[in-house]
């Protein structure tokens, strides 16, 4: 099934990272880019970061917010966990959103382990941009898409 795929291509990704590097980004700010041609359905990268629970991660919200860094290098596994990129994670942290993404966020379990982690959704080609869709909860106060996809919902909220 899909999870002994995932678990290979796991192991395989962390016996050869996928060159991928930080730029500039069209979108916004930083992003993350490929570096090498990566296949459809590849194992892309993993989202580093602190496992927490909820309510850690409502009151770290409260406190990055206050300290201007935001609350959006956390990332929702589900109900009552969270991973917390802020003070440490690896590159996954400046993949930006898109409408019309390359790749897609998946949560598997490694030896019990839940962790996240971004797959290609077709062939990805050298210097394009590694984008997924955040799936945001909708909330009143948008903020604004810039990803430019002819598909573009406007916002990411
Ligand atoms: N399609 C999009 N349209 C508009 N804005 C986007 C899009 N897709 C990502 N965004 C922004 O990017 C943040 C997600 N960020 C991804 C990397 C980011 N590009 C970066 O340079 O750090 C991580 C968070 C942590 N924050 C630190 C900051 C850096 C500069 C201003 S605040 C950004 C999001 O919360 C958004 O604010």
């Amino acid at each position: 099934g899909s999870d002994a795929s995932d678990l290979l291509k796991y192991n395989q990704l962390m016996y050869r990272k996928k060159c991928v590097k930080f730029k500039r980004s069209h979108i916004h700010g930083w992003g993350l880019f490929a570096e090498e041609t990566i296949g459809a359905d590849e194992m892309v990268i993993e989202y580093v970061g602190q496992l927490v629970r909820s309510i850690v991660a409502d009151r770290r919200e409260v406190d990055y917010t206050k300290r201007g860094i935001g609350s959006s290098y956390l990332f929702r596994i589900d109900t009552d966990h969270i991973i917390d990129a802020t003070k440490c994670g690896n590159f996954a942290r400046f993949m930006n959103h898109s409408c019309n993404p390359s790749c897609y966020a998946k949560v598997i379990s490694v030896d019990g382990a839940k962790k996240i982690v971004i797959y290609s959704k077709d062939t990805i080609k050298p210097s394009d941009e590694i984008t997924y869709d955040y799936k945001f909860p909708i909330e009143d106060e948008k903020i604004p898409c810039f990803c430019g996809a002819s598909n573009c919902r406007g916002t990411l909220n």
